[in-house]
C-alpha cells in the first residue's frame, strides 16, 4: 500500500515512523520543503528528538508524493487542516481512504476536523479519525499504545486498524466518529488546566477532582452533540484525558503550567514552542457550549483565563464556591 502522511510535526512524523514499520511505501511531506531537506539530511525531526527515522520513510516536500496514494493521513496542526485538506483534494479518488489526526474544532466553523476534509474533498472518500493516548515522543520509540479508528464507514474504519496496527500500536474500530474528534478537542482544554492546577501548587486531589469533573462535562456536551456516551469512557476519551493531564509530553499541560506560574497565553505558548491546541480548542468549545445550552464550568474558566484575562487563583475559588450539587443527578441544591 502507498501511504502520505501530510504534516511533519511530532505527530505526522511518529505515524509515519509506524506506517514504514508496516512495511507501507511511506511518504512524509512537510510544507516547509528546507525541513523536508534537512530531515532527509539528519534522518531525525526537531520535533521529535532522538528518534531515528529509517531510511525506508520517503520524506519530501513535494505534493506530487500523493499521486496514487491509498491512504492519506492529515496531521498538520487543526488550524492548518483546511487548507491542507484543499492541497490534497485533486489527488483524492472514491477509493482513497483519509485518516484524520489532528485534534481540534475548526476556528469560525466550529467544525469537527472530519468535516472540515469533507468539505474541501467534496466527501469523494471517508475520513477517519485516529484518536487515543498517544504522545508522539513515545510512539517515536515504540512504546506499546492504543487509540481508536473511527468511522461511519466500517471498512474504511478496518482499512486504517490494519494499516496502522502492529505490536506496538493497537488499534481499536469505531463508529462513533462524532464522539471520538470531540474528546480529543475537548481534553485539551483540560490537559491545560491540569496544567494550572501544576503551576500554582495543587497536588493529586486537586488534579484528580479536576479530570473526574472535567469527564461530567466533556461527555454532557459531546452527547448533546451526538456522540457516544461510553467513546467519552474510552482511549479517546478518559484514556487521551488521562495521558494528557499527567504526562510533561503533553504540550498543552506544559502550557498551563507556565500560565499557572504567571505567564500570559502568549507567553507560554511561546516557550512550549509546538502547537497548544487547547488554547484554540477554548474559544470553540465556549462557543459551542452557549449554543447548545451545555453548562461547562471547567472549560468555561479556562475560555476566562485565556481570552478574558481572569486570574487563575480567583477562577478556582470560583469554582470551589459554585452552588452545591448532587453528584449523580447534576442537580443544583436549592
Ligand atoms: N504530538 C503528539 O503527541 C500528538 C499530536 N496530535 C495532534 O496532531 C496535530 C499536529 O500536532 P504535532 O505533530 O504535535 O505538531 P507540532 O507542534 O509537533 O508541529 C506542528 C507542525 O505543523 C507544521 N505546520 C505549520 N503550519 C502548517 C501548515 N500551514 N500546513 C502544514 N503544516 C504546517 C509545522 O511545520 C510543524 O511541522 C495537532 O492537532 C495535535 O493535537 C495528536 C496526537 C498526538
Ligand atoms: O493528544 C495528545 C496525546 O494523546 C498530545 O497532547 P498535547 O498536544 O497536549 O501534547
Amino acid at each position: 500500500m502507498k501511504a502520505v502522511v501530510l504534516g511533519s510535526g511530532g505527530w505526522g512524523t511518529a505515524l509515519s515512523q509506524i506506517l514504514c514499520d508496516n512495511g507501507h511505501e511511506t511518504y512524509l511531506w512537510s510544507h516547509n520543503p528546507a525541513k523536508a531537506a534537512e530531515m532527509v539530511r539528519t534522518r531525525e525531526n526537531p520535533l521529535l528528538k532522538g528518534v531515528y527515522l529509517s531510511e525506508a520513510l520517503r520524506i519530501t516536500g513535494d505534493l506530487d508524493c500523493l499521486k496514487g496514494a491509498d491512504l492519506v493521513v492529515s496531521a498538520p496542526p487543526s488550524f492548518a487542516v483546511r487548507e491542507t485538506a484543499k492541497k490534497m483534494a485533486p489527488y483524492l479518488t472514491e477509493k482513497s481512504v483519509v485518516v484524520s489526526v489532528s485534534k481540534g474544532i475548526e476556528r469560525d466553523t466550529n467544525l469537527r476536523l472530519s468535516q472540515v476534509i469533507g468539505e474541501e474533498t467534496g466527501n469523494l472518500c471517508p475520513v477517519v479519525a485516529l484518536s487515543g493516548p498517544s504522545h508522539a515522543e513515545e510512539v517515536g520509540i515504540r512504546m506499546p499504545t492504543g487509540c481508536v479508528a473511527a468511522c461511519r464507514d466500517a471498512d474504511a474504519a478496518r482499512f486504517a486498524q490494519d494499516a496502522f496496527m502492529n505490536d506496538y500500536f493497537r488499534v481499536y474500530t469505531s463508529g462513533d466518529i462524532v464522539g471520538v474528534e470531540l474528546a480529543g478537542a475537548l481534553k485539551n482544554v483540560i490537559a491545560l488546566s491540569c496544567g494550572v492546577c501544576d503551576g500554582l501548587g495543587y497536588q493529586d486531589n486537586t488534579k484528580a477532582l479536576l479530570m473526574t469533573r472535567a469527564m461530567a462535562e466533556i461527555t454532557r456536551l459531546g452527547e448533546k452533540l451526538g456522540g457516544s456516551r461510553q467513546t467519552f469512557g474510552g482511549l479517546a476519551g478518559m484514556g487521551d484525558l488521562i495521558v494528557t493531564c499527567t504526562s510533561m509530553h503533553s504540550r498543552n499541560r506544559r502550557a498551563g503550567i507556565l500560565i499557572g506560574q504567571g505567564k500570559t497565553p502568549q507567553e507560554a505558548m511561546k516557550e512550549v514552542g509546538a502547537v497548544v491546541e487547547g488554547y484554540f480548542a477554548a474559544l470553540s468549545i465556549h462557543q459551542l457550549s452557549q449554543r447548545a445550552g451545555v453548562e461547562m464550568p471547567i472549560s468555561r474558566c479556562a475560555y476566562e483565563v485565556l481570552y478574558e484575562g481572569k486570574q487563575v487563583k480567583n477562577v478556582v475559588t470560583e469554582l470551589m464556591t459554585r452552588a452545591k450539587k448532587d453528584e449523580l443527578l447534576e442537580t443544583v441544591r436549592p
